[in-house]
């Protein structure tokens, strides 16, 4: 008989390893206690909390907006080959939503490569969204909301238009890197016949228990990166990341959901690590050790925009990136900023390809990505060690009901 990755994770459980069950939403469901029964020496060990974690497909919101960061992660957008429209694009959601809700619960999908098979879910999310390009390939160009308008030019940027924008996109998030590769496999076959990638990108994050406390996460320049996040315990957040059920017109199918900014950003690293720390830290506006504002306090103190240095200059910069990106500062505009590193190889010139997949979530990306990256643009002093190379921008549809596919009330209404 073969045994599934869910019965294996049940096995294993029933041995003494329990795991977490993530709502696609975000809240923790059950928890249970974690035990390692392994040895150095080679002998079986039983699937820890790591391993065991599952995130629900189904869900008012997909799964993968308000997930905590796993380690490893894949985006990919596809476009449609020639001669495939609504029906076609309709059978792949279908396909897809069955591959993913499959494999985030630990089963194997139709055709299993086997990739992941003594794995357990691992955390592992997939994410669907839609591009601008997609709603003219379907004959659904009524019902593109407004929110998918091309992002403006920004002064600063370099992109490459081969790695940008997409039809559909993809995003696969995972704590094991054999897990994620495994659902990217299966979601390429799921879409063979009806869309061709079109880019990919692979990016990274911190692995669960690798520091001691848990705590918000580093990027590749060493900052600690996340802290200003807006928090689902905030009363506006869902107002701020989610669009609302009663959602009228065009954007009547986006209920539940949310738009994504991508953006391949860059790192400069050679130029920002001959920077001193006093130099670094007031880029930011943080300490580097630990994210504190330079005005005093821990990572969670409110910047004090006002405090004038013995200098007669504010302590934190005109120009550092966190006042320029508060959202006091943007007339409320915030976003949930939920990015993978990367880092693609040492190029020609000896300097790493290395930077941030910047990935940002809000309900209107005319209230969230566009007014910040406007006023970054315009002189943050963090632009001179970073390049912003590749973006796309996709409506991410709320989360299928039991029974239903990501993506059914636009293609099936
Ligand atoms: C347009 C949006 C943003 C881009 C692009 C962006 C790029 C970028 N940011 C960092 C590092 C940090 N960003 C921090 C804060 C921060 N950044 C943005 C927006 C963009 N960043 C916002 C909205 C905020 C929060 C501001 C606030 O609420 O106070 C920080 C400080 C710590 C934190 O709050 O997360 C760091 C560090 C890099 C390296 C980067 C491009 C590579
Ligand atoms: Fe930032």
């Amino acid at each position: 008989m073969e045994m599934s990755r869910r019965r294996v994770l049940g096995t294993v459980g029933a041995a003494g390893a329990a795991g977490l069950m993530i709502g696609a939403a975000g809240g923790a469901g059950i928890s249970a206690s974690v035990s390692d029964g392994g040895s150095a020496s080679g002998g079986a060990v039983p699937l820890t909390a790591v391993g065991a974690t599952e995130v629900m497909f189904h869900g008012k919101h997909q799964a993968g907006i308000t997930t905590p960061l796993q380690a490893r992660g894949h985006l990919v957008a596809f476009d449609l080959v020639p001669g495939a429209g609504r029906k076609e694009a309709a059978a792949l959601l279908r396909r897809w939503s069955a591959t993913a809700g499959a494999l985030m619960a630990g089963k194997p999908s139709t055709d299993d490569t086997g990739i992941a098979l003594d794995a357990g879910p691992s955390s592992l999310t997939v994410t669907f969204g839609f591009g601008r390009t997609f709603f003219d390939r379907t004959g659904l160009a009524a019902r593109r909301p407004v929110q998918l308008d091309p992002l403006p030019a920004f002064s600063s940027d370099a992109l490459d238009p081969k790695r940008s924008e997409g039809d559909l996109w993809v995003q696969i998030g995972a704590d094991d890197a054999l897990v994620a590769f495994h659902a990217l496999r299966a979601l390429q076959k799921d879409a063979a016949g009806a869309a061709r990638v079109r880019w990919q990108m692979n990016g990274f994050n911190r692995s669960a228990g690798a520091t001691a406390r848990p705590m918000t996460a580093r990027n590749l320049m060493g900052q600690v990166d996340g802290t200003g996040n807006p928090k689902p315990s905030d009363p506006d957040f869902d107002r701020r990341i989610f669009v609302p059920q009663g959602a009228t017109g065009a954007q009547d199918w986006m209920a539940g959901g949310s738009y994504a900014v991508v953006r391949r950003i860059r790192m400069l690293l050679d130029d920002w690590e001959k920077l001193p720390l006093e130099k670094q830290e007031k880029v930011i506006g943080r300490r580097k050790a630990d994210g504190a504002p330079l005005t005093g306090g821990t990572e969670t103190t409110e910047l004090d925009l006002d405090r004038i240095g013995p200098d007669g200059k504010t302590v934190i910069p005109d120009n550092a990136h966190s006042r320029i990106s508060a959202p006091e500062q943007n007339g409320g505009a915030a976003m949930l900023r939920r990015p993978f590193s990367f880092h693609d190889g040492i190029g020609p010139d000896g300097t790493p390809d290395a930077g941030l997949l910047f990935v940002c979530w809000q309900a209107d990306p005319l209230r969230g990505f566009v007014p910040v990256q406007r006023k970054l643009d315009r002189g943050d002093a963090l632009s001179p060690f970073i390049r912003h190379e590749a973006s796309g921008l996709f409506a991410v549809p709320g989360g299928a009901a039991q029974g239903e596919y990501v993506g059914q009330r636009l293609l099936e209404s």
